[in-house]
């Protein structure tokens, strides 16, 4: 199976390590290190160290490329990425290990033009041609038209591939709101919360929420809530995973780790309870180090014995 992930907006993440810092103050760090990021170059990162065989696509600023090239180089990772003109957003990352925190600062992102979504849009349709699965992933760009993951979504399912989309704001409102929905969607709780304008309390309405994308045409819906796990709702069943607590180096890319091991396992045809357990191992692994790198194969399945998986249909309040 060969799976391309789609990074409209990437990153170079800047994670400063300051344990004890305090916003207004002078505060002292102890180390920082950059990494190439952004939610689709993350999966891309993750897949590879899965064994998978992965395409990166998207927009990639020309003037800073070199971490991103060396990473999908590293990792095996073909190169699909269209250059545009100007440098790539830092995204800024203060992780504080005392306080078990990370913060983080989203830089806005390089403008595309009308040249450079087309561009995107003929590798996508040359990609369709060979790759099962996309990966839409992250925040669009500055300017980009919000229904963009509709139109891309729709113009990949109808190329018979399946679709995976873990975005925010307006743009995850659009695609919710969509004729076509994409097969896999990982929103986190708030991103829900904010996509649907529900105030979604209890397990109950959280699982109400997933089966209603469920019945308008989505096959697995991940709701992704921090330490406190995440609900995997099919139209057969629901599971909610409860982490183990762990020694946290940074949260960045939890997320979309959670959405790589939901491809591995897609791929490994899991069933719903090993793929929960599979999905929030990758989690565990990404979150005991910084940058988007799954530990070794013991340690992923030490993590996935440490899950607490349930049926969710009585769960508790979240
Ligand atoms: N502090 C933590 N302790 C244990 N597990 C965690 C912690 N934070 C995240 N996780 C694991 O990672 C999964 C995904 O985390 P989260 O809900 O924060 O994703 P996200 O908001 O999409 O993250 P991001 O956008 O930073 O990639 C959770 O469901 C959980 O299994
Ligand atoms: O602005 P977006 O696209 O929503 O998020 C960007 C980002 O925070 O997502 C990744 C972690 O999930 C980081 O590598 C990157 O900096």
């Amino acid at each position: 199976m060969k799976v391309a992930t789609v990074t409209l907006n990437p990153a170079l993440d800047l994670t400063i390590r300051a344990d004890g810092w305090r916003q207004g103050d002078v505060n002292t760090a102890q180390g920082a290190q950059f990494d190439a990021g952004g939610k689709g170059v993350n999966v891309a990162s993750f897949l590879a160290d899965a064994g998978m065989t992965v395409t990166a696509t998207g927009l990639l600023g020309a003037d800073n490329p070199e971490r991103f090239e060396a990473l999908l180089r590293d990792k095996g990772v073909r190169d699909a990425f269209i250059r545009v003109p100007g440098a790539t957003r830092i995204g800024v990352k203060v992780v504080d290990e005392l306080a078990q925190e990370t913060t983080d600062l989203n830089l806005p992102g390089l403008t595309p033009n009308n040249e450079h979504l087309q561009a995107l849009q003929g590798t996508l349709d040359a990609l369709a041609e060979d790759h099962d699965v996309f990966v839409l992933a992250g925040s669009l760009p500055p300017g980009a038209p919000q229904d963009l993951y509709v139109q891309l979504t729709a113009r990949l399912r109808a190329a018979g591939r399946t679709v995976a989309l873990d975005t925010s704001g307006a743009a995850l409102r659009a695609a919710l709101q969509a004729g076509a929905l994409p097969h896999l969607l990982k929103p986190n709780i708030h991103e829900l919360k904010f996509a649907l304008d529900r105030n979604l309390v209890s397990d109950a309405d959280l699982l109400a929420a997933a089966r209603t994308l469920i019945a308008r045409g989505a096959e697995l819906v991940a709701v992704s809530m921090g330490e406190r796990g995440a609900l995997l709702v099919t139209a057969a069943e629901a599971v909610m995973a409860r982490p183990p607590r762990v020694a946290v180096k940074s949260t960045v890319g939890a997320g979309d780790a959670m959405l790589s091991g939901l491809v591995n396992a897609r791929a490994r045809a899991l069933t719903l309870h090993d793929t929960a357990r599979a999905a929030t191992s990758f989690s565990l692994g990404a979150i005991t180090r910084v940058g988007a790198h799954l530990p070794d194969p013991e340690t992923l399945t030490a993590f996935a014995r440490q899950v607490d998986v349930r049926n969710a249909d009585h769960a508790q309040e979240v």
